[in-house]
């Protein structure tokens, strides 16, 4: 274990500590900074800060002592700024100055947050480390000026978080942020990549990396070996700038490797290449896609000058790279200068990815065969180079390896898919694989209204219908599938202004997209809406549903109105109220329950297949590619896989969760227990009379939580006294599913004669409800937070 120094003077000497008789580490070495120095021909514009400042030192040292012996982490790239005057350097590459909003990744012992304040900042950081978090949050409580969110920024939805409070600090007058940080060396890349595209939010980015990471970045010269797409990507947002070096005995502990400051001034998106507004056509004849650039003519003759034809199909760049792998079923969009000012329509950069009627997969599976490709005749670098055609055209065709690591640097850097080792064909769809998942962003509020006896083959959209009356029934469901990853991934797509889409909620299916003539969005939102059944706003299940209305007195009246009306072929009457987790103060985000069982077991508890349709053997194929199952069991709605082994459960709950099964998008999850764990009375034994999936049979058994003979009420998530008659959870009160109690939906708990499951698994299929407390489950805290 690293121990810290004591807060001597420097050379600062451990102090004696009888708790901890362990030999500590020398402590760190009086910091200095290097003088700058030219790398690899790059100009480094600012020289370094002059050796022998110690205040830093100081204040790291005492922060880190403030709360007890902190031992930085090495995974989290703990390594402190010991220098103030390097900080002082940092706020100053930035022009940090009053009024300015700020946003600090990692702001750890609070040294650099210390110097942006003192330049008159108001700081938004982002700390992953919870007890760094404190400590900051301690050091400099009591200011208005610094807000603190505890976050891993590499999942943290910066654009919703950042924009409102912005707004708010620059009270309501357009600014811009900007960004300065010592980051963690190991999320620089990622970093990068998330806020670069950010042209919109912030002006400049000012970061300290390591020295080889900056270098790269800052590399503007085709011409090198090191050029790379990262390259492309940097210099496609933004200027970057190799400010200075950072010896590595500045920081504590001491990394391996040196640090450097670079700076990036973000372009505004105004001044990005238009590479879809200007490529719409199926047909990618350049002359023709160039032709709001300059005449048909003109372009013909730069191409040619280029050696480039104007008819740009995949073959033909094929001819100049071996790499491409699939040459059918691709269609080719690439972007001129961006400058109307450039008769010539040089060819800075293109994309190709696969042409949106042939995507026969939702959005995940465009990234992993997202080819780019990257054609430079660039003025900008023509001038560096002093040679406007040197070289004349570079093309670096590549197709992303579905496994590449996101560092991987296969492509233009669009945040991508966490790698998965399923292939592509047994790839869940939804939502496990769209990272963030369907998670509930944008309503964590709503209360959703219980819609009760229902038929079973009741449709979405009549229900939909029906509420709708009395509403606006919220049914879009971009917001659930977003996830900041698609957000900002789609934002450089999105028509001005920006910013009214900062929230989640307003990222829709938007017109602007259509209007750009960029179908790939609206397509993935089609593609999406058709892969999910059923939708989430409206979550059907068997005879009830949930349903989320944007206002509650819209709610209020459409329960007074439809409660007990007839409806649907069979003239059902309806059960309509409000579920009674809300009415009881809501549970949600309450619970000191695990929302999902997280325990692997034997046996899958899955959800969501078509319960009418779906047999045994159905279920049997769908899971037995990842083991030997020793028994599949449908209830109802949902069903029990066991496998013989604990490892082909995890196999398999990794490949099928989310994925389609005879269209319908199936959740996954352990089953608390296993069949063989006999508990409640429940009998494996009787798993014979389980297994036809026929309603019939359920009924015959008078398990139904919806009773027999009567009004068909809500399931019974209560107590379920009466078998056979649907117990609401108040006692014959015929109410909402009741959340708070871990009981059967079956009806009676106690019933497992019958083959009911037991309490457990009410439990386990409330949680995975996809339309209910599915998403909740699998919210991030960090959105029902904010
Ligand atoms: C290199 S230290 C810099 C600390 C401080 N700014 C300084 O200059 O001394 C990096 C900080 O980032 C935090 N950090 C690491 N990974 C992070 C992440 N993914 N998101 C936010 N903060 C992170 C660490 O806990 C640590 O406090």
């Amino acid at each position: 274990m690293v121990a810290l120094p004591s807060l001597s003077p420097p050379p600062p000497r451990p102090s004696p500590s009888p708790a901890t008789p362990r030999r500590r580490p020398p402590p760190p070495p009086p910091p200095h900074a290097t003088p700058s120095h030219r790398v690899r021909s790059r100009p480094a514009t600012v020289v370094s800060a002059a050796s022998g400042v110690t205040d830093g030192y100081h204040s790291t040292i005492r922060s880190l002592n403030s709360r007890g012996r902190h031992v930085p982490r090495k995974s989290l790239g703990q390594n402190y700024m010991l220098n103030s005057k390097v900080n002082e350097e940092l706020v100053a590459a930035a022009g940090v100055e009053e009024g300015d909003v700020v946003l600090e990744i990692g702001p750890g012992t609070g040294s650099l947050t210390a110097a942006l304040l003192d330049a008159g900042a108001t700081v938004f950081a982002v700390e992953k480390d919870k007890h760094m978090a404190t400590l900051v949050n301690d050091r400099f409580g009591s200011t208005e000026q610094l807000k603190i969110i505890e976050e891993d920024i590499t999942k943290f939805n910066v654009r919703s978080h950042l924009l409102p409070f912005l707004e708010e600090k620059s009270h309501h007058t357009r600014k811009y942020a900007k960004v300065v940080s010592n980051l963690p060396f190991n999320v620089s890349t990622e970093v990068v990549k998330l806020l670069l595209p950010m042209g919109d939010v912030f002006s400049v980015m000012v970061l300290l990396l390591q020295d080889e990471t900056a270098l790269r970045f800052a590399d503007a010269s085709i011409q090198t070996p090191e050029y790379r797409p990262i390259n492309v990507f940097v210099n496609f947002y933004s200027e970057p700038e190799y400010k200075f070096k950072v010896e590595r005995t500045n920081f504590f502990p001491q990394p391996k490797v040196d640090g450097a400051v670079i700076s990036f001034k973000l372009k505004n998106s105004g001044d990005y290449p238009p590479v879809n507004s200007a490529f719409n056509g199926k047909r990618k004849m350049l002359r023709k896609s160039l032709q709001h650039l300059c005449s048909s003519s003109e372009i013909e003759a730069a191409l040619a000058n280029i050696g480039l034809p104007v008819t740009l199909t995949l073959p033909v760049l094929a001819r100049f790279s071996p790499v491409v792998a699939r040459p059918s079923g691709f269609s080719c969009n690439n972007s001129g200068d961006g400058s109307s000012s450039s008769p010539t329509g040089h060819c800075r950069w293109a994309h190709i990815h696969p042409a949106p009627g042939k995507i026969s997969t939702p959005i995940q599976l465009i990234h992993p065969h997202l080819v780019h490709v990257v054609a430079y005749k660039n003025p900008h670098y023509a001038a560096t180079d002093q040679s406007p055609l040197s070289p004349p055209l570079r093309f670096s065709i590549r197709r992303r390896r579905p496994n590449q690591s996101p560092r991987g640097g296969g492509d233009l850097g669009f945040p991508r898919p966490r790698p998965r080792r399923l292939s592509p064909r047994r790839r869940p769809l939804l939502p496990s694989s769209i990272p963030g998942g369907l998670r509930r962003v944008a309503c964590p509020k709503m209360r959703p209204v219980f819609c009760g006896n229902l038929d079973y083959d009741a449709r979405q959209s009549e229900i939909e219908r029906l509420f709708s009356k009395y509403g606006r029934v919220e049914r879009d469901i971009m917001e659930h599938l977003c996830s900041s990853w698609m957000m900002d991934w789609a934002l450089p797509f999105l028509p001005e202004p920006r910013s009214s889409l900062v929230h989640l909620q307003e990222l829709r299916v938007h017109p602007g997209i259509c209007s750009l003539g960029n179908n790939h969005l609206v397509n993935d939102a089609l593609l999406l809406r058709s892969a999910l059944h059923p939708p989430l706003r409206c979550t059907l299940l068997p005879r009830f549903a949930f349903v989320y209305m944007e206002d509650e007195r819209d709610a209020d009246e459409a329960i007074h109105r439809l409660d007990r009306i007839e409806f649907g072929r069979k003239g059902r009457r309806l059960r309509v109220e409000w579920t009674k987790e809300d009415r009881s103060g809501g549970r949600r985000g309450n619970s000191k329950r695990s929302p999902n069982n997280t325990r692997p077991t034997k046996t899958l508890f899955v959800i969501n297949f078509d319960p009418i349709n779906t047999r045994t053997r159905d279920l049997e194929r769908h899971f037995d590619q990842y083991g030997k199952i020793s028994n599949v069991r449908i209830r109802r709605n949902f069903a029990f896989v066991q496998y013989e082994l604990q490892e082909d459960a995890t196999k398999a709950l990794e490949g099928t969760n989310g994925s389609t099964l005879m269209d319908r998008v199936i959740s996954v999850e352990y089953a608390l227990r296993d069949d063989d764990e006999k508990r409640n009375g429940y009998s494996p034994e009787r798993r014979g009379r389980d297994r036809s999936p026929d309603r019939r049979d359920y009924r015959g058994r008078s398990a139904s939580p919806y009773g027999r003979g009567r009004e068909r009420g809500s399931p019974d998530y209560g107590r379920g006294r009466e078998r056979g008659s649907p117990d609401y959870g108040r006692g014959g009160d015929r109410g909402s599913p009741d959340y708070h109690r871990g009981a059967s939906p079956q009806g009676g708990n106690k019933g497992d004669e019958r083959g009911s499951p037991p309490n457990n698994y009410d439990r386990e299929r409330r949680e995975a409800s996809p339309g209910y407390d599915g998403p909740r489950s699998r919210s991030p805290a960090r959105y029902e937070r904010e």
